[in-house]
C-alpha cells in the first residue's frame, strides 16, 4: 500500500495511500527508525489500519495484531471521558482534536498492562478513495509527565509551604536570578519582579542593609551561611522580617530561601522585653561531654553585663571564665560541674573583673540533659554588686555597732508588758555580773518589780517617775541614771535609756526596749572632776603666781587670786570686774586684738607693760589660754613680773653690744669656736689677717676646720701649725703668745684661751696679733744691746755671752779655746793730738783691720775704750800667740789715713787659753788681761802669754 503524505493547512495532514500495500521508501525508513514516533492510522471504519514500528515498541502490540482493532483498546476508558463528557468514543475525540489541531496527553494501556503517558496529536487523512480516516501520532511523555507531576508536587509544596526558594546569579550574591512563585505570597511580588536586576538590595531595609554585606560569594560549595534576619519591603508597603538561609549550590550559585520571621522576631522582641524587665540576664549554656561549652542564647544585656562579645561567647563560653576573679573561679567551675553531673540546680555567687573594678554576680541555672550527652543550663545571672555592697556595709555597720556597744559596754534590755518580764543580753548580764543570756532573768527575780528592788533607795523615786512618765507617753524617752545593787555587794552605776516600741489599741505600752551603760567610770570621773575643781580652786587662790580670769568679750577680770590682788595693789572687790585696759599699757584696740588671739589660741605668750595701783609700771610675761568656766570661755592668764629680768636682759643686751664693739675694734684677730668646733664669734680683723675676703658674719656657724685648712697654707710650717692647733685644742690648755712665722714675712702671735663656764668646756677663743713690726723693733733693740755702736763689734756683754758658750763647750768636750786682750798703745796721744773724732776713726779702722785677719768662727769684741778682746775657738796657746802676732804686726804695718797723713799705731796683746781645771770663764780673761799688762810693761807693741797656776804661770814674751 502506498502512502501519500501532504502537509495541509489548519493542522490537517493528509496521508494519501495510492496503494495500500506500497509506501514511499523514505516514509518506511522514517516510520521504522523514528523509534519515538508512534504513528497509528485509523480508517473510516474507525479501525486501525496502520500501526507503525514506533507504535509497536511503545505499546508492546504487534502491528498485525492491532490492525483492524479499535484504537480504544489502547487507551484507558477514563482517558477521554474526563476530558469531554460526550466523548464516548475515541473516534469522537480524534475528530475533535483533528479539527482543533490540539494535542492531548492521555494514558496509554500497554500490552503488558502498564500505563504510559502519551501526547496525542491527530490529523485527518483522506485515502485515495476519498474516505476519511485519522492519523494519530503518539509521543511518549511518561517521563516528562512524571517530572511535571513531581515538579507540580514540589511547586505545590512551595506554594503551600512557608519558604520562598531563590537562587542568586553566579558570583552575584545580591542578584536574585530565580525565585519560587510563592514569593508573591510572602512579599507580594511576581517572581519576574524579584528577579529583575538590583531588586533585592533595593528592597532590604536601609538599617539592615549594612549588616548583610557578608562575602557570600566566597562560601565553599555545600556549606551554609548563618541564618540572617532582616526586613524586606512588602509590595503593600510594610516591612516584613524574613529569615534568610543561603548555601553554596553545586552549580556555583548561591541557593537560599526566605521565610517569614515576623513571628520569631516578635517572639524574640517579647522575650527581650521580658528579659529586659527582669533584672539580670537570661541565657542558655550548653556543656558538651568533650568539655566544650557555648552560650546557645544570651539576652540583650549579656554583653553589657560581662563586657564580652556575645558572638564570642556563642562559640566558646569558657572565655567568660577568664574574667571571673581567680579566687572564685575554682568554686564556680566545681559547682557548675557538680550541677551538670547531678542535674541539680546551680546557684553560685562570684565576682568578675569589670571595667577596672570588681562586681558581684549571682548565677542561678537549671540543668537539662540533652540526647547527645550535653547539658543545657537555663539560667539567670544577676548583678548583685549593690546588694553585696549593702550587705557588706550592713555587716560593717553591724560590726561597728557591735564594737561600739562592746567598747562602750552598752547592754540591751527588753521589757514585755504582757508578762512583765525584763530580758537582757549577755553584755548587760556581764556588766551586772548576773547570769548571762538574752533570755536570762535576774538572779532569783522575775519581772520589772524584781529589777526595781535592786535599785538604790535614793535613786528609786526618780527612776520610778521617769518610767511612769514615759509609759504614759509624757516623755519621748525613758532616761535615768541610777545605782543597782551588785550581786557581790556595793552598787553599780548605770545610765539607762529606752523607748516604747509597741502599744495596744488603747495606747497601753506592750513593749519597751532600751540600752544600759555602765557609767561607774564616768561617775567616778565626775567625782574626781569635782575634787579636781576644788583642788584647782585652792591652787588658784593660793598660788604665788599672779593669776586672773579674763572675759575675752568684755576684757574684764572675772576672777583673780590673792597673788594678783597683792601684785596689782587693788582691793579684790575692785580688781574683779576691772577692765584689763586699766592695767595694760597697750592701746585698747591692740589689747582687744591680743585677747582675741589668745582666745583663738593663735598666741598665748605675751609681754605686756602693766600699771599697778601705786602707779608703778612693771613688765609682765603673761601666759593666757582659753578655758571653759561656768559654761563660757574665759582666758586663764598667769602673769610673771619680769621687770628685773627685763632690765637684766637689757643690760645683757647692752653688754653684748659692747662686747661686739670690743671684738670689732680690738687690734687682734679674734675667733671663738664652740665645743662643736663651730665659729660663734669672729671679727673682721681676723678675716683681714688671714686674707679672707668675706664679711666676718658669714663665717658664723661654719666649722673652724674649714677655715683652718686654707689659713694654714699662709704659715711657714703649715703641718706644724695644724698639728699645734689640734694639740692645743685637745689639751684645752691656755697657750699665750705663741709666735708663728708666715711665708710673706709676717709674724703672728697667737693666744689660745679655753673657755669654761660653770666648769663646763664651752669652746676656745683664738686671738691672733700681727707682731711683725714689734719683732723688727725687738731685733733692732737686741742688736743695739749687744753691739758696740762705734765699731759694730759685739760689746762686752755680747762678747761675754759668746765666751760663756765656748767655755761651756770646752768644759763638755775639752775643745781648746784661747782669748786675746788687745789694747792700743798710747791712744791718748792720738786723741790728744788729732782729736777724739780721729781717735774714733782709728778705733773703727783697727776693728776692720783685725776682723779681716780673723776667721769666721772667731769673735772680736770691744770691751771698752780702746781695749778689745778676741775669742779664738779651737785655738790652743800656740795658735793664739800666732794670731796675736799676726794682728799686732798687721796693725803696726797698717797706716790709718787722716787727711793727708797715715797715722801709725801699735797694739799690745795679752794671750791666755782655757785650761783644764778652770772653774769659771773669768779666769781666762784675768790671765789675758794679766798678759796684756805684761806686754805693756814690756814696752808695748808686743804680745805676752799668761797661764794659770797649774800650768806654772808664766809669761812668754813675743816680739
Ligand atoms: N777717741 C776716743 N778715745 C777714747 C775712747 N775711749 C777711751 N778713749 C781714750 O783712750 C785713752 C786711754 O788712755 P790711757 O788709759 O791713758 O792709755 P794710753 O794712752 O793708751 O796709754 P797705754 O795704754 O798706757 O799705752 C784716753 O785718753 C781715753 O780718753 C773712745 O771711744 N774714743
Amino acid at each position: 500500500m502506498a502512502w501519500e503524505y501532504r502537509a495541509c493547512t489548519k493542522g490537517r495532514h493528509q496521508l494519501n495511500q495510492p496503494d495500500a500495500t506500497s509506501s514511499p521508501p523514505w516514509l518506511d525508513a522514517i516510520l521504522h527508525h523514528a523509534s519515538s514516533l508512534a504513528v497509528i492510522a485509523i480508517g473510516a471504519d474507525a479501525h486501525i489500519e496502520f500501526f507503525s514500528p514506533g507504535a509497536q515498541r511503545l505499546t508492546g502490540y504487534d502491528a498485525t495484531e492491532m490492525r483492524g482493532c479499535s484504537p480504544e483498546r489502547l487507551f484507558a476508558p477514563e482517558a477521554f471521558s474526563t476530558w469531554q463528557e460526550e466523548a464516548a468514543s475515541a473516534v469522537v475525540v480524534f475528530r475533535t482534536l483533528a479539527e482543533t489541531a490540539a494535542t492531548k496527553c492521555v494514558p496509554l494501556m500497554c500490552k503488558d498492562g502498564s500505563r504510559r503517558s502519551v501526547q496525542l496529536s491527530v490529523s485527518v487523512w483522506r485515502s485515495a478513495d476519498s474516505s476519511t480516516g485519522y492519523l494519530i501520532v503518539l509521543s511518549d511523555v511518561t517521563a516528562a509527565t512524571e517530572a511535571c507531576r513531581t515538579l507540580a508536587r514540589h511547586y505545590a509544596l512551595f506554594e503551600d509551604g512557608p519558604a520562598v526558594a531563590f537562587a542568586c546569579a553566579s558570583g552575584e550574591p545580591d542578584r536574585i536570578e530565580e525565585v519560587s512563585p510563592n514569593v508573591w505570597r510572602l512579599l507580594g511580588y511576581a517572581p519576574e519582579t524579584v528577579c529583575s536586576p538590583g531588586w533585592w538590595p533595593a528592597h532590604v531595609h536601609p538599617v539592615d542593609r549594612p549588616l548583610l554585606a557578608a562575602p557570600a560569594a566566597e562560601v565553599p560549595p555545600g556549606s551554609a551561611l548563618p541564618v540572617r534576619r532582616y526586613r524586606m519591603l512588602h509590595a503593600d508597603g510594610r516591612w516584613l522580617w524574613v529569615a534568610e538561609m543561603r548555601q553554596q549550590g553545586g552549580d556555583g550559585r548561591l541557593h537560599g530561601y526566605w521565610r517569614d520571621a515576623s513571628v520569631q522576631v516578635d517572639e524574640q522582641a517579647r522575650l527581650s522585653k521580658i528579659a529586659s524587665q527582669i533584672s539580670g540576664v537570661l541565657y542558655q549554656l550548653r556543656l558538651y561531654p568533650d568539655n566544650r561549652a557555648r552560650f546557645v542564647y544570651a539576652s540583650d544585656g549579656f554583653e553589657r553585663l560581662y563586657g564580652m562579645d556575645s558572638r564570642r561567647l556563642a562559640e566558646d563560653a569558657w572565655v567568660l571564665f577568664e574574667v571571673i576573679v581567680p579566687e572564685d573561679l575554682p568554686r564556680v567551675q566545681a559547682s557548675l560541674r557538680r550541677a551538670a553531673d547531678t542535674l541539680t540546680p546551680w546557684r553560685c555567687e562570684y565576682r568578675i573583673h569589670w571595667a577596672g573594678g570588681v562586681r558581684w554576680f549571682e548565677g542561678f541555672s537549671m540543668p537539662e540533659p540533652m540526647g547527645d550527652g550535653s547539658v543545657v543550663f537555663h539560667g539567670h545571672n544577676l548583678d548583685i554588686t549593690d546588694r553585696k555592697l549593702t550587705e557588706e556595709a550592713l555587716e560593717q555597720s553591724r560590726q561597728r555597732l557591735e564594737l561600739a556597744l562592746e567598747s562602750a559596754e552598752i547592754g540591751l534590755w527588753d521589757w514585755a508588758a504582757a508578762n512583765d518580764r525584763l530580758s537582757y543580753d549577755n553584755r548587760l548580764a556581764r556588766i551586772l555580773e548576773m547570769p548571762g543570756g538574752s533570755d536570762a532573768q535576774g538572779p532569783g527575780e522575775a519581772g520589772i518589780d524584781a529589777w526595781k528592788r535592786l535599785l538604790h533607795p535614793d535613786d528609786a523615786p526618780a527612776v520610778e517617775q521617769a518610767w511612769r512618765n514615759h509609759l504614759a507617753g509624757r516623755t519621748p524617752l525613758y532616761e535615768a541614771e541610777y545605782r543597782l545593787r551588785h550581786p557581790r555587794g556595793g552598787w553599780k552605776w548605770l545610765a539607762v535609756r529606752g523607748r516604747v516600741v509597741e502599744r495596744d489599741g488603747a495606747g497601753q505600752p506592750l513593749r519597751l526596749i532600751g540600752v544600759a551603760q555602765d557609767i561607774g567610770v564616768r561617775k567616778r570621773a565626775d567625782l574626781a572632776l569635782k575634787d579636781s575643781e576644788a583642788h584647782f580652786r585652792a591652787l588658784f587662790q593660793s598660788h604665788h603666781a599672779v593669776m586672773v580670769l579674763v572675759d575675752p568679750q568684755t576684757g574684764c577680770i572675772v576672777d583673780a587670786n590673792e597673788a594678783a590682788v597683792a601684785f596689782y595693789g587693788y582691793p579684790r572687790a575692785r580688781l574683779v570686774g576691772m577692765s584689763m585696759s586699766q592695767i595694760n599699757a597697750l592701746p585698747q584696740e591692740e589689747l582687744a586684738r591680743r585677747l582675741r588671739d589668745a582666745t583663738a589660741q593663735k598666741h598665748n605668750h605675751f609681754v605686756f607693760g602693766h600699771r599697778l595701783a601705786s602707779g608703778e609700771h612693771r613688765i609682765v610675761e603673761v601666759h593666757s589660754s582659753p578655758v571653759e568656766s561656768g559654761g563660757r570661755t574665759v582666758l586663764f592668764s598667769i602673769a610673771h613680773d619680769i621687770t628685773a629680768r627685763h632690765r637684766a636682759e637689757e643690760a645683757l643686751h647692752t653688754l653684748q653690744r659692747l662686747l661686739q664693739a670690743v671684738i670689732d675694734n680690738i687690734q687682734a684677730g679674734v675667733l671663738m669656736e664652740n665645743d662643736l668646733g663651730e665659729v660663734v664669734i669672729v671679727n673682721q680683723l681676723f678675716c683681714r689677717l688671714f686674707g679672707l675676703d668675706v664679711a666676718a658674719e658669714s663665717l658664723l656657724g661654719s666649722t673652724c676646720a674649714d677655715i683652718l685648712d686654707p689659713a694654714s697654707r699662709l704659715f711657714d710650717q703649715p703641718e706644724r701649725f695644724v698639728q699645734r692647733v689640734k694639740e692645743v685644742l685637745a689639751a684645752r690648755a691656755l697657750c699665750a703668745q705663741e709666735e708663728w712665722a708666715l711665708r710673706d714675712g709676717r709674724t703672728f702671735e697667737r693666744d689660745h684661751i679655753p673657755v669654761e663656764i660653770n666648769g663646763h668646756y664651752r669652746g676656745a677663743l683664738w686671738v691672733y696679733r700681727d707682731i711683725t713690726q714689734r719683732k723688727a723693733q725687738e731685733m733692732e733693740l737686741r742688736r743695739l744691746a749687744t753691739t758696740d755702736a762705734l765699731t759694730g763689734l759685739p760689746n762686752r756683754r755680747s762678747f761675754m755671752e759668746r765666751l760663756a758658750q765656748e767655755f761651756a763647750r770646752f768644759q763638755r768636750f775639752g775643745q781648746p779655746c784661747s782669748v786675746l786682750m788687745l789694747d792700743i798703745d798710747h791712744f791718748k796721744h792720738i786723741n790728744d793730738t788729732y782729736g777724739h773724732a780721729v781717735g774714733d776713726l782709728v778705733l773703727q779702722g783697727l776693728s776692720t783691720l783685725c776682723l779681716r785677719n780673723l776667721r769666721l768662727t772667731d769673735t772680736m769684741g770691744r770691751l771698752g775704750g780702746e781695749e778689745f778682746a778676741v775669742l779664738l775657738p779651737g785655738c790652743d796657746e800656740l795658735d793664739a800667740v800666732e794670731m796675736a802676732e799676726r794682728l799686732r804686726t798687721s796693725v803696726m804695718e797698717a797706716g790709718f789715713p787722716y787727711q793727708d797723713l797715715q797715722l801709725r799705731i801699735t797694739v799690745s796683746v795679752g794671750v791666755a787659753s782655757f785650761e783644764a781645771g778652770q772653774d769659771d770663764m773669768d779666769a781666762v780673761l784675768v790671765l789675758a788681761d794679766k798678759a796684756l799688762y805684761a806686754a805693756k810693761r814690756a814696752g808695748r807693741n808686743c804680745s805676752r802669754v799668761s797661764r794659770g797656776d797649774r800650768n806654772r804661770e808664766r809669761e812668754d814674751s813675743h816680739a
